[in-house]
């Protein structure tokens, strides 16, 4: 505002809305509070969509998963101390995934912090961020509000995507400076993923590994979803031959029901593969660090990867691809020319030999209807659910609900399906699905084990305050992985993993507007999921699951520490 002769001023808190306006941010997940509150009214006042949550790591998880799913990093607004340390694990969960985030906290004066003089909600946060993120920056002076938010923005998208820390001291918000000068301080960042072009002869070292080989496979991971080169990626697939393994999050690059999938055969082709060409995959837990009697004999590997330290992290790769996937993915088909020799009939023979006999095993288990339902029975409804509209998103964790979904759900197109990660962590699911639902506007499934679901289950009161299309269906098997543990003393005290039996998690969604529903039957969860879908209603639906199905912590059990001989 201004008079004639003094000129127009602006403040902190205009240039950080500025900032993010000017480089296409659109919207903020957070949660209100000391000395962010009224960013939060001014951001929305300035046109961006404002999502708050109850808790701050569901509002960092939706952040890292509109990274994912946009390419843009998401924006987690959180208060200092304990609102930046819960924004944290959301933080260190999207860094470890690679997906692109801002963590945006309030903090308390530098003065009094570096004197431990005790301010309101005192932490060196910048420095608790550091070990957790890939970079962490503070803003002292507002003139500097447009460079720190371009650096946080480059900084999350460059290379390998991941979380960016971004410390906003409470007196930054007040300061003034000139309208104009303020303007002229704004960065937009250019090109802030930039292309990475592979050296050629490193292309041409990969094509002639994968001429060479008499049994090739094709990984494709998340990051081979995240590149969003779907076209390059299904012709690198088809025009090559190979049949190919994607990763969960990677499902629907090409449709999980094409001939060249290999899922369905997942043991017997990385055990009988002799090269394998990695695509945005890294060759940690999840692969068995790429040895061991998973893989059997050991592979020659290419892998494509943004980051040269990735390569040879796990086991030799004997042809590195560096660069952005599009470019590497692009730079190979180049050299996939008509004269290109795909894998023998007997490779690929004998693979299809695999999948028939365990799709068919698995058709066979999806034709039962076990009353009380179970995982299998419950997740073919839902699978019929995503056939029939392959746009809807899901969202997924769990442990027999992660593991059997993961192969039960088939999913047709890209970045269609968020869950657990790299970490396998649990509490991701009301977060991703808010920003399934905020970026994509289509329907969300939440595929939730009771015990993940406790985790962000009061962001129900979110999901029905901004009315969001979320159909979230709980697997009520009455505790974490099973429900039949029993006290080893005896006690009055229930086992450490179970739940109240017969919990209404329906009545939760209904406290705050939204429809609840009890399911006891495949054909009543099918009904529920139509309608929820239909009407676009927040949806609980309360899937009843037979408390004795399911193995502790699904299928990786060899994770759990070997137990000494229990006391008789
Ligand atoms: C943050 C966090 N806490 C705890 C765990 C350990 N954990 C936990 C607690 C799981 C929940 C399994 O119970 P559920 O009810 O969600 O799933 P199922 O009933 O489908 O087995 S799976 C798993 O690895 C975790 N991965 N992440």
């Amino acid at each position: 505002s201004s008079d004639n002769d003094t000129p127009a001023l602006t403040d902190g808190f205009h240039l950080v809305i500025d900032a993010l306006k000017l480089n296409g941010i659109d919207t903020i997940y957070g949660l209100p509070g000391i000395p962010i509150t009224d960013l939060t009214r001014l951001a929305q006042a300035e046109g961006l969509r404002v999502i708050s949550f109850r808790h701050e790591q569901n509002a960092g998880n939706a952040a890292a998963a509109a990274g994912f799913l946009t390419q843009k990093p998401g924006i987690c607004l959180t208060v200092s101390a304990p609102g930046f340390l819960n924004g944290l694990t959301a933080l260190a969960n999207a860094t470890v995934n690679c997906f692109p985030m801002i963590l945006i906290s309030g903090s308390s004066e530098r003065e009094i912090v570096d004197l431990q003089q005790g301010d309101y909600e005192e932490m060196d946060q910048l420095n608790a961020a550091k070990p957790f993120c890939k970079a962490a920056y503070r803003v002292l002076h507002a003139q500097d509000i447009g460079i720190g938010v371009a650096r946080a923005i480059r900084t999350a998208l460059s290379g390998r995507p991941g979380g960016v820390y971004l410390d906003l001291p409470a007196k930054l918000f007040s300061q003034t400076m000139e309208a104009q000068a303020g303007q002229r301080s704004l960065v937009k960042v250019v090109d802030p993923a930039p292309r990475q072009l592979p050296a050629p002869d490193t292309v041409q070292r990969a094509l002639e590994l994968l001429k060479g080989a008499k049994r090739p496979l094709i990984l494709l991971g998340k990051g081979a979803a995240y590149a969003q080169a779907d076209v390059e990626i299904r012709n690198l697939v088809e025009r090559s031959g190979i049949p190919y393994l994607p990763m969960s999050m990677a499902k629907g690059l090409l449709p999980d029901t094409h001939a060249q999938s290999a899922s369905a055969a997942r043991s017997y082709v990385l055990a009988e593969a002799d090269v394998v060409m990695l695509v945005g995959a890294r060759l940690n837990w999840l692969l068995s660090h790429g040895k061991g009697k998973t893989w059997g004999a050991p592979k020659r590997f290419i892998q494509i990867d943004i980051s040269p330290t990735e390569i040879d992290s796990n086991v030799p790769i004997e042809a590195p691809l560096i660069g952005d996937i599009g470019s590497c993915v692009s730079a190979l088909l180049a050299g996939i020319g008509p004269g290109w020799t795909k894998p023998s009939a007997e490779w690929t023979g004998a693979i299809a030999q695999r999948k028939d006999k365990n799709l068919s095993k698995m058709a066979e288990t999806l034709s039962q209807d076990p009353s009380p339902m179970n995982f299998h029975s419950a997740l073919g409804a839902i699978r019929e659910m995503v056939k029939a509209r392959p746009d809807i998103m899901v969202v997924n964790e769990g442990a027999n609900t992660l593991d059997f979904a993961r192969s039960i759900v088939d999913m047709y197109e890209p970045r269609k399906r968020l869950d657990c990660g790299t970490w396998g962590i649990m509490g991701i699911g009301m977060g991703f699905a808010v920003a399934a639902a905020v970026t994509t506007g289509k329907p969300v499934i939440a595929i939730e084990g009771d015990s993940a679901f406790g985790f962000s289950g009061m962001e129900v009161e979110t999901i029905c305050r901004y009315n969001l299309p979320v159909c979230i269906v709980v697997f009520n098997n009455n505790g974490v992985y099973k429900g039949t543990d029993v006290n080893l003393a005896k006690g009055t005290d229930p086992a450490p993993t179970v739940f109240v039996k017969g919990a209404r998690y329906d009545l939760l969604m209904e406290a705050f507007g939204g429809k609840g529903v009890t399911a006891a039957t495949p054909q009543e969860l099918s009904h529920a999921m139509q309608e929820a879908i239909a009407s676009g209603r927040p949806t609980l639906i309360n899937a009843l699951i037979d408390e004795t199905a399911g193995t502790e912590s699904g299928r990786i059990t060899n994770l759990n520490p070997q137990k000494a001989a229990t006391k008789a």
